[in-house]
């Protein structure tokens, strides 16, 4: 199979990472038999640096082209007193509302292996958990309009938070549909006891559910699912949400698998097409140090060959990699726990790929 891949390396540990996915995909097309051809497009701190904006129309067109796009991490320090729609992250909030991903899939596994590594009780973590947070993504205060100006001698700034039905009836389906693949339950988590737009949330939700008798659906308001993921974590299959609460859900859930250095992450639009990135940052405190985990962003391209590509069983490698090298006791500072043996992410890399 020939496919084109767009690469955002981006900034802090970005370029280690991705760097890491590559060797494992290389592995991957040398033992199928596939060519994958990688275009390298800026975003982030380095397109503000090269461009002096963090997306340049062209680099959106080249990654609209391609048949997935792998991404690092963007920001950092360096970019953070610049004005919000010249910073680092508008670059991701633009290539994600240009290629209209509205679907975030993060899949948050506890592998059994990594128990040491969850900080939660032995009695809470049990034989492990297995969920998936499904966060609407091109919508909600993300992409609600903002300013900040000045009202009787002070400050004052306001961002506004807007679903129609529509954004919200397309992601519910894709979350029903996941979890009909899954284990068939969907805790739909809003504010509906203050929010308009999750009362309109959990309204549409009910209308989608009534198409999927076979999926138990259960509202949770944000602040108890906060809690209930640290609480009893087991209960969750699909998590489905709205933007902002899903990012703040995905790092706790990353956190109870061990690490936000194991999340990774699919951006969905209708089609096939897909921007596969780890759901953690560009971890400035640990960038050029050889110690970042790459397993998200491997794992990421896993995903990338499931959705996009149809490569079931090469994804499958992948992921059988990961658990073989956790199973042989190798771990990244993140990770590490007693009687392991640390390795750094380069490490890490080679590891993965030779058991590809
Ligand atoms: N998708 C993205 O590009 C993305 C996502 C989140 C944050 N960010 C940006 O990243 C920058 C830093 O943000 P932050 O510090 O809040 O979050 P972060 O996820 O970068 O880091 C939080 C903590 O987790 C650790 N960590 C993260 N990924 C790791 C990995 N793969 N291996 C080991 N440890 C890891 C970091 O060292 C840090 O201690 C900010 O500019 C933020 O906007 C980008
Ligand atoms: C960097 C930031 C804009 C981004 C988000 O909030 O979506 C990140 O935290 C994520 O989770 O992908
Ligand atoms: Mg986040």
């Amino acid at each position: 199979m020939e496919k084109n891949i767009v690469l955002i390396k981006g900034d802090g540990i970005g370029p280690e990472i991705v760097d890491e996915a590559l060797k494992v995909l290389d592995k991957v097309c040398e033992k199928y038999g596939h060519t994958f051809r990688y275009t390298r497009i800026l975003m982030g701190g380095e397109s503000i640096d090269e461009y002096g904006v963090p997306l340049t129309d062209e680099a959106l067109d080249t990654a609209k082209a391609a048949d997935a796009v792998l991404l690092g991490s963007v920001g950092g320090p360096k970019w953070d007193d610049l004005p919000g729609h010249l910073r680092p992250e508008k670059g991701l909030l633009a290539i994600r509302k240009g290629l209209g991903l509205f679907a975030n899939v993060r899949p948050a596994y506890l592998y059994p292996e990594l128990k040491a590594a969850c900080p939660l009780r032995d009695e809470i973590i049990g034989d492990g958990f297995d969920m998936v947070v499904m966060r609407e993504l091109t919508g909600g205060l993300y992409f609600g309009a903002r300013e900040t100006v000045e009202q009787d001698g002070q400050m004052v700034a306001k961002d506004t938070l807007t679903y129609s039905e529509e954004e919200i009836r397309r992601i519910a389906v894709k979350g029903f549909d996941i979890a009909r693949k899954r284990r068939n339950k969907v805790i739909s988590v809003d504010k509906a006891n203050v929010l308009d737009s999750s009362r309109l949330w959990r309204k549409v939700v009910h209308e989608v559910a009534a198409s999927y008798p076979d999926v138990e659906c259960v509202d949770m308001l944000v602040d108890n699912c906060a809690m209930q993921l640290v609480k009893d974590p087991k209960q969750f299959d699909v998590i489905l949400t709205e933007n902002m609460f899903g990012d703040i859900l995905s790092d706790e859930a990353s956190m109870v698998t061990g690490s936000i250095g194991m999340l990774s992450s699919a951006s969905l639009n209708e089609t096939k097409f897909g921007l596969y990135e780890p759901s953690h940052g560009s971890a400035p405190d640990i960038a050029g140090m050889d110690l970042a985990n790459p397993i998200a962003t491997i794992l990421s391209a896993a995903m990338m060959l499931r959705y996009s590509f149809d490569l079931d069983q090469e994804a499958d490698a992948i992921e059988n990699a990961v658990k073989q090298v956790l199973a042989d006791g190798y771990r990244t500072g993140d990770i590490m726990s007693d009687g392991c043996k640390q390795v750094g992410c380069k490490e890490m890399g080679d590891l993965i790929a030779e058991r590809v």
